[in-house]
């Protein structure tokens, strides 16, 4: 694959307390971590889920893991159903949260979401979890998104930060709470996922 700034040693930027970046972490994983999103895409394929007040949402989900996540309203279905989260999977994500500060990580569940030119997730709280000690891991893989991470008012400033391709955000702690969203994407083709940039949310859902 063709990528500039692919020997580039990962580095870290904190985003608030308890919320981290770790760039570029999953860099080496990417072509694995892409197509175990496409197996998991063929037993279950994405679909866009409609909001509790009625909207279709733009990015477009599946997922593994004991949980799969329905609405906000509905919080998560304990399926027998779902795909189990594999070894590469699992590994990543809680040496993401290990070095983020969060040793005792132990995700179920795994969302997938799936943006096209224009998608976007509105600003929102991940609350549905049962266990809100443990903290959120998210991977990006492909075109690059306008992340926006606030306070725990919806209301609250907030921050705008480009995540790229390999790069991993962890929030816990004092910003598990934290109102975030994607802004929407804009055109392009990345090398690995084409005309789509995928996020995947590490969480102990149940
Ligand atoms: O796509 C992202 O980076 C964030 C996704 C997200 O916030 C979620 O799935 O709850
Ligand atoms: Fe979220």
């Amino acid at each position: 694959m063709l990528d500039f700034f692919h020997d580039e040693e990962p580095w870290q930027e904190a985003l608030a307390p308890g919320a981290l970046i770790l760039r570029r972490f999953v860099q080496q994983d990417d072509l694995v971590l892409y197509q175990e999103i496409n197996r998991i895409a063929m037993q279950h394929p994405f679909i866009h889920r409609v909001t509790p007040g009625g909207f279709t949402m733009s990015a477009a989900m599946t997922g593994c893991g004991a949980a799969q996540w329905v609405s906000a309203r509905d919080g998560y279905l304990n399926t027998r159903e779902t795909i189990a989260l594999n070894q590469t999977f699992l590994d990543l994500a809680k040496r993401a949260a290990a070095t983020a500060g969060y040793a005792d990580f132990i995700p179920d569940s795994c969302l997938i979401n799936r943006y096209a030119v224009d998608s976007k997730m509105t600003l929102h709280q991940d609350k549905n979890e049962r266990d809100l000690t443990q903290p959120i891991v998210s991977i990006s893989l492909g075109l690059p998104a306008i992340f926006l991470f606030g306070g725990l008012m919806r209301s609250d400033k907030t921050a705008k930060v480009l995540l790229e391709h390999g790069d991993v955000v962890v929030w816990g702690g004092a910003s598990r709470l934290c109102f975030h969203g994607i802004l929407p994407i804009k055109a392009g083709i990345h090398p690995l996922t084409g005309p789509y940039r995928f996020n995947l949310t590490f969480r102990q859902a149940l």
